[in-house]
């Protein structure tokens, strides 16, 4: 059966959406300042992980484990629930059909443990 990140195109369709988030997350005051002093290929490979991996892509994922790489950020929830939702939305404008974005929901809930740090 295809992975969802087949049946939404692969890499192409992967690098359409994160170029949008990209935009997104950098022109919304909340949260981009915690991308400001990391270098735009990380950023970009942060973001083409995240969505890989969650949509079930191949996992080549090689960086920190997400605790480790999130804990000196001090992300708060408000913050984690805001790039939650702009991930979503860029998702919903995509075209991506529903189930592929409640399995997406799910995998940032199961994760939030690892970002969320900080008290509000
Ligand atoms: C919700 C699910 C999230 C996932 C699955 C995720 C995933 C990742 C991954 C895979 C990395 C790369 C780690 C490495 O290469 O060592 C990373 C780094 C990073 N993440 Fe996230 N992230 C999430 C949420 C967030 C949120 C909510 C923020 C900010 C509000 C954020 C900000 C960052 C930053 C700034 C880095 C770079 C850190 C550095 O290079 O020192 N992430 N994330």
């Amino acid at each position: 059966m295809a992975s969802d990140y087949e049946r939404i195109g692969g890499g192409p369709a992967v690098s359409a959406v994160v170029d949008e988030f990209y935009q997104r997350l950098t022109a919304d005051d909340q949260v981009s300042h915690y991308f400001q002093d990391v270098s735009l290929p990380t950023l970009k490979r942060h973001q083409v992980l995240m969505i890989t991996t969650i949509l079930g892509g191949p996992n080549q994922y090689d960086g920190r484990p997400l605790d480790e790489a999130h804990r000196p950020l001090g992300i708060t929830e408000p913050d984690y629930q805001r790039v939650g939702s702009h991930l979503m939305s860029t998702l919903q404008d995509a075209g991506v059909p529903d189930d592929i974005q409640g399995r997406v929901g799910e995998a940032l809930g199961q994760v939030r443990g690892s970002i969320v740090t900080s008290p509000s």
